[in-house]
């Protein structure tokens, strides 16, 4: 079909209608394109950045790989999707190129870190928790095991979805609050546990099986994004400003002109998606408004030569407990995860901020967030700079989305929301805070649009993609 795509200063130009407009070209756009490509539609992909990959981009400066957001992900039965997407785009036929991250996580406490944390045994045997706290995890292990349907995917449907991740810890020993799940809660995905709910968090964990089976992409974590976008129509520095439908076809606006096509993948953040398109089906409405996100922050500090940490072996993420510091909540050594991170036998270094230090410091200037950050880590990392020549802060309004127990509640009346022309994609979908949630809410949106597009294929869809509540 050949109508007018674009419009610039009046003028009308024609071009073929694409099938499918995505909005964002972060892993979730990107895997829907790709998706509704293999069905053999035609997609056009519109990112406001200028480069692809949204929070999972990698930028190249002072001779490192700096992964300016997501930073590692499990192994092939963690993140599933992803793995999917590796071997499709054939960047597992070299097994160097996923490098696994040894020693991966550590837990500060008591003047130094404690090895093996995120790992079963590891925290059975120390990791940081007193013998009574580490009963206790056995206790708590065995009780999730016995939660129906905990199942990070649809984290609405496990009987814990009322909890918050506090009162599913109150009945145990407090180390497992403060020396485990408040840090690993507050330092990997920005959120509170008093308000967070415990549902996803379990099921993501449960799912992930440890953090010894981390892994990294050895190019930068942008490789996927970059891979994929090699193979799709992508244009960059298009902001669109809104999405409307009518008559059966999507206009999706932008200072660059419109665009039409017969449907849209709106592949941003709920906040963003909500401001864009005015939904109109009640479900999905109340969901997206329900769908919070928290701000996240990254230092990223390049050094002369790897720092040496106070004691033992070095973990490449230790985290920081809020009663060891307020500000600070993780400290990564992303040299670890490659040497060719930061070659040349460079330290490449990342320092994130607790919740509290993210909110004091997102609007602060970068030389005074890094000062800062800088100042307390030098506690943990004996010999870094109080004023690194060389870092870099990345910021992120839309850090992580918050799973707060309303949200769940409102997740299973949205997934059975029928399909229409413009649909969604995004971590946010199954409040699932990972690259996992990104890449299993594209399949989804494909599928979606896929019966949207083809009538004959809408009921069929409606009743497979119509989860139950
Ligand atoms: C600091 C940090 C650390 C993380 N660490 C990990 C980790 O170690 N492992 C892991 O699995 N996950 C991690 N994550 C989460 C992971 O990065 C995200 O879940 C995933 O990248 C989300 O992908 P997405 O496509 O849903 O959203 P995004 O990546 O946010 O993509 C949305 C895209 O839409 C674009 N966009 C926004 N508005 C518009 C507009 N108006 N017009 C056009 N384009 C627009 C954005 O520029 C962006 O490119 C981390 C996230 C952060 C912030």
């Amino acid at each position: 079909m050949t109508r007018p795509i674009a419009e610039r200063g009046g003028l009308a130009l024609d071009v073929p209608l694409p099938d499918v407009v995505v909005v964002g070209a972060g892993l979730a756009g990107l895997a829907t394109a790709h998706a509704l490509a293999q069905q053999g539609r035609t997609v056009r992909v519109l990112e406001a950045a200028g480069a692809v990959g949204g929070r999972m981009r990698t930028v190249r400066e002072h001779g490192c790989l700096i992964d300016t957001g997501a930073a590692t992900f499990p192994g092939r039965g963690g993140h599933p999707a992803i793995w999917r997407l590796v071997a499709a785009l054939g960047l597992d036929r070299d097994p160097a190129s996923v490098p696994p991250v040894r020693d991966a996580l550590a837990v500060w406490r008591g003047g130094r870190a404690r090895p093996n944390a995120g790992r079963p045994l590891g925290l059975v045997t120390g990791a940081g928790l007193s013998p009574r706290a580490r009963l206790d995890l056995v206790r708590l292990r065995a009780r999730l095991a016995r939660v129906d349907e905990l199942d990070p995917d649809h984290p609405e449907r496990a009987r814990i979805a009322e909890e918050t991740l506090a009162d599913l810890l109150r009945p145990y020993h407090p180390d497992l609050y403060d020396y485990l799940v408040h840090p690993m809660a507050a330092g990997f995905f920005g959120w509170d546990p008093r308000r967070s709910a415990a549902a996803p968090f379990a099921a993501h964990l449960a799912a992930c099986g440890g953090s010894h089976t981390w892994r990294a992409h050895r190019d930068g974590m942008d490789a996927l994004a970059r891979a994929l976008a090699s193979r799709l129509d992508v244009t960059t520095d298009h902001p669109v400003t809104r999405v409307t439908c009518d008559g059966g076809l999507v206009q999706v606006e932008s200072p660059r002109g419109t665009v039409t096509a017969r449907a849209a993948v709106l592949a941003v953040p709920a906040p963003v998606a909500a401001g864009l398109y005015d939904e109109r089906r009640p479900a999905a409405r109340e969901f997206l408004a329900a769908c919070g996100y928290t701000p996240m922050l990254r230092v990223s500090v390049v050094l002369d030569r790897p720092p040496v940490p106070r004691a033992g072996r070095p973990s490449y993420a230790t985290l920081i407990p809020e009663a060891e510091d307020s500000l600070l909540g993780v400290i990564t050594l992303e040299h670890l995860k490659h040497p060719g991170r930061a070659p040349g036998g460079r330290g490449l270094v990342t320092l994130v901020p607790s919740p509290r230090g993210c909110r004091e410091l997102l609007g602060a200037p970068d030389r005074a967030v890094v000062q800062r950050l800088a100042a307390r880590a030098a506690r943990f990392l004996p010999g870094l700079p109080a004023d690194p020549p060389r870092a870099l802060v990345h910021r992120f309004r839309y850090g992580l989305p918050e799973a707060t127990p309303r949200a769940l509640k409102l997740r299973g009346a949205f997934a059975a929301r029928p399909v229409g022309a413009v649909e969604y994609a995004g971590d946010w979908v199954s409040l699932r805070p990972c690259a996992e949630g990104a890449a299993a809410s594209a399949a989804l949106a494909a599928e979606r649009i896929g019966a949207h597009l083809s009538p004959e294929r809408r009921a069929a869809a409606g009743s497979r993609s119509g989860e139950r509540r």
